[in-house]
């Protein structure tokens, strides 16, 4: 394999997501050629330790056999068939009473979809559609955080906070709002974690009582804000949420697409913190990435009204419910089952990932390490001694990335938080790894900065 030609008809026939392509395009794309357990390589031949599994994703780790045997089986027996017309295939049912199995509480119900976003969508479009036959059209106004990410549609990115995807494509779409995130790092000043986690959940009312409950129909956050950096919230935070929403009947969504299927150390990030969500989107960690596949899941009472006073859903994909992700997706679930992977993470891995992550926190260059099950954040500073960002912030931790890579280690920046996320079959000998490149690219990273 030419590496340098595939690397120029990458610049000119591909336009990457979420890049400057033009950048790209001079600095020569990183082309990923296989997979094995917690390990990619790369065309030039370097061995890395994904701590991101992939984008959040690959939760069973790379090379798993089984999956490719079963869609391989699935599209020989039967490509392809629509869940529409009165049809479906056998994989899609198994897979729907699958996750009613392993859900929380009384969420019983999948709609398939392709992606996280399309996930999104789907919940906007149902609850507006859920409101509206039961003669509340008003109620269609959606509340998420600043700085939340939901996907990248038009509703996704409308429910997310980002700034930057408002701005391509004259967003947000009407009728959805956004509040403070919990951010204590940032945001916490004087007060502790718990008082700080009531402080922000109660922006949420406020948002509620200014806008009207009768307007109100949904708010949607995930359990830990991933893309932003980690946003782990305090342990009151949660409940109180649920309290507002049930004191106001406004539908509360979990968005589990990365905290979904075992990467906190329980089955969904709601669990973790203990609140029932009314809805969850889902996907990434469905079938560890290995194919593409998404779901919107309702509880008891939503597919109900949806069923009997919804009428026809004027909603779906092509690929709603595809034979073939669904059959990788089962054989996903049956190792993280089988395996006791998600066990593995709460009792075994979990534990010890914290203990070094700490160890990590230790470092000059680190202002807080927050970790919760296999998801965490190294917060880069300029003084450990203060809580405070770079003055350019995102230099450092793009920095902190490349060197990471050069010592053979991925690890996720968003401005100056090192994001970590790896597959949760990660042994306690590959977390001594990544605690040893992770400190060399600590130290050599605050050495390019005089420090
Ligand atoms: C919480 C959440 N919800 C929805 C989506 C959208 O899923 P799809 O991508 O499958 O449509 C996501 C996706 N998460 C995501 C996607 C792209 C980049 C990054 C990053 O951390 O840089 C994170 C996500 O993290």
């Amino acid at each position: 394999m030419d590496i340098r030609e595939l690397q120029r008809l990458d610049a000119a026939h591909h336009l990457h997501p979420f890049n400057d392509n033009a950048a790209l395009a001079k600095r020569g794309t990183r082309v990923l050629t296989c997979g094995e357990g917690c390990y990619v390589w790369d065309a030039d031949g370097n061995k890395l330790l994904d701590a991101f599994a992939g984008l959040w994703c690959v939760n069973i780790g790379y090379g798993r056999p089984e999956l490719g045997a079963a869609a391989s089986k699935q599209m020989t027996q039967l490509a392809y068939y629509n869940s529409f017309f009165q049809c479906t295939t056998e994989p899609t049912i198994r897979l729907a009473a699958k996750l009613a199995e392993l859900a929380p509480g009384d969420i019983n119900h999948a709609f398939f979809v392709n992606s996280g976003s399309e996930a999104n969508d789907t919940i906007l479009r149902l609850v507006r559609h859920f409101w509206a036959v039961q003669d509340q059209p008003r109620k269609n106004i959606f509340i998420g955080r600043h700085n939340g990410y939901h996907g990248t549609t038009m509703a996704g990115a409308s429910l997310g906070g980002m700034k930057a995807m408002h701005g391509q494509g004259g967003l947000p779409i009407p009728d959805i709002h956004h509040i403070e995130p919990p951010f204590w790092f940032a945001d916490g000043g004087d007060l502790d974690e718990d008082e700080y986690g009531l402080l922000a959940a109660r922006r949420l009312e406020d948002k509620i009582l200014e806008l009207g409950p009768e307007r109100v129909a949904a708010f949607i956050g995930e359990p830990i804000m991933g893309a932003i950096g980690v946003y782990i919230p305090p342990r009151s935070y949660w409940p109180e949420i649920e309290r507002i929403c049930r004191r106001y009947d406004v539908l509360l969504v979990s968005d589990e697409v990365i905290c979904g299927f075992g990467r906190t150390g329980q089955w969904f990030g709601a669990q973790y913190f203990g609140f029932q969500p009314d809805i969850m989107p889902v996907a990434k960690g469905i079938t560890s990435g290995y194919i593409p596949l998404g779901a919107a899941l309702f509880n008891d009472r939503v597919a109900g009204v949806l069923k009997d006073a919804g009428g026809e859903l004027a909603h779906g994909a092509t690929y709603s419910g595809h034979p073939v992700c669904a059959a990788v997706a089962l054989e996903n679930l049956r190792i993280l089952e089988q395996e006791r992977i998600v066990e593995h993470v709460r009792d075994q891995i979990a534990p010890y990932l914290a203990q070094r992550w700490a160890e990590l926190g230790e470092h000059r260059l680190v202002g807080q390490a927050r970790i919760a099950g296999l998801m965490g954040a190294l917060e880069l500073v300029p003084d450990r001694g203060r809580r405070a960002f770079f003055e350019e912030r995102g230099k450092v931790g793009a920095l902190c990335r490349d060197i990471a890579l050069r010592h053979g280690l991925i690890l996720r920046a968003t401005w100056d938080s090192m994001l970590l996320s790896p597959p949760l079959v990660i042994t306690r000998a590959q977390v001594d790894e990544l605690f040893d490149k992770a400190w060399k690219a600590l130290d050599e990273t605050a050495a390019e900065l005089g420090k």
